[in-house]
């Protein structure tokens, strides 16, 4: 099924997300209540379980299908020489990933989560978005389709990350095309000073290119994103009507989604931020959207790697919130007053 024919359909379901199931958070809050501690006291994990709760729809929330969505694809912004890696590493990865050699396919083993890699026309890249959108709009569809479709039924939570060289020069100009000002630009993949101010200057020459459509989210994440972000902003979308919650990767995968948030102010709200990147722009775009990581580790990779990461963080939370004592069961004294 199509998920969204059209740019008009695609504006419409961002715009007007589906709303949580805010009883079935209250009844996970209520729980923590009586449970053996101090009220509070185990701080953000209280927090994601009644988060967890609130996006499954369910009061007692849980982990069994977590699954791991990476996709991949390329981009002719390379061609300004904005990453120390060829292009050609965006597949040769993508076969590693399929050959169970990368990173993300050890941490998702350990996380206990499915991992799915999605190649998105690798032997085709986008447009160089110095020059032109680097999406045609049947093309960001299609992405954005992927992604979507890439949701699979019944899922409890989903991890979603990225592999593409040259898509945190993407992932910049997006976050300064959306919320404005310089500096956007790191090191990706492990630029030089030098490579970082050409990454900068380009990130600067797309805003001039495209600065008479920048004032809409969608047509900024078709003219500067990817299919990879595009396919991430679909899965978010996808997850949001599915009753998923969402686990964002670094600084790419953040800023993939961005759109939403300006599109609806409570549009992200069914996702979290995993990790804080390395990546020069990613605190201050986390800051911008409002979201605070869940661990800060100085990871750099990219490929849902944060994501996979913060999975037993959740388990370690719902095995909490199901497995503990309540004041009354353990016999011990509540509050004196
Ligand atoms: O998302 C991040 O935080 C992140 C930070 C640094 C690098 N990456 C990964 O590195 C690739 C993009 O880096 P670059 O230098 O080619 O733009 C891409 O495959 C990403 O998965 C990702
Ligand atoms: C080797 C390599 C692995 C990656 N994984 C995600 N992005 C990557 C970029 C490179 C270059």
């Amino acid at each position: 099924m199509t998920l969204f024919p059209t740019l008009a359909s695609l504006r419409a379901a961002a715009c007007h997300p589906p709303q949580g199931d805010a009883a079935a958070a209250a009844a996970a809050e209520a729980r923590q209540a009586v449970l053996t501690k101090p009220p509070g006291s185990l701080g953000r994990l209280e927090e994601l379980v009644a988060w967890l709760a609130r996006w499954q729809r369910r009061p007692a929330p849980r982990l069994q299908r977590v699954q791991v969505l990476v996709f991949a694809g390329n981009h002719g912004v390379t061609a300004q020489g904005v990453s120390p890696y060829p292009a050609a590493v965006t597949a040769q990865m993508a076969d590693n990933f399929a050959a169970g050699g990368g990173a993300i396919n050890a941490l998702a083993a350990a996380s206990g989560a499915a991992l799915r890699v999605v190649p998105l026309r690798l032997d085709c890249p986008t447009a160089d978005f110095t020059t032109a959108p680097a999406m045609t709009e049947a093309e960001f569809l299609d992405a954005v389709q992927q992604g979507g479709a890439a949701v699979p039924e019944g899922c409890d939570l989903l991890c979603l990350g990225e592999m593409g060289i040259g898509n945190t020069t993407a992932g910049a100009a997006l976050a300064a095309a959306l919320f404005g000002g310089t500096g956007w630009a790191g090191r990706g993949t492990g630029l030089d000073a030098a490579g970082v101010a050409r990454k900068e200057a380009v990130v600067r020459a797309a805003l001039a290119r495209h600065a008479a459509a920048l004032d809409d989210p969608l047509e900024v994440a078709r003219r500067l994103g990817g299919f990879e972000l595009a396919a991430i902003l679909g899965a978010t979308l996808a997850a949001r009507r599915r009753g998923v919650p969402v686990l964002l990767d670094g600084f790419t995968a953040t800023a993939a989604v961005a759109p939403l948030a300006l599109l609806a102010p409570d549009g992200l709200e069914h996702a979290q931020a995993a990790h804080l990147s390395a990546e020069a722009g990613h605190r201050r775009l986390l800051t911008a959207l409002d979201m605070t990581p869940l661990l800060d580790l100085g990871l750099r990779l990219g490929e849902a790697s944060g994501a996979a990461l913060a999975v037993p963080l959740l388990r370690a939370a719902l095995a909490c919130h199901a497995g503990m004592a309540s004041f009354a069961e353990a016999g011990v004294a509540g509050r004196a007053a």
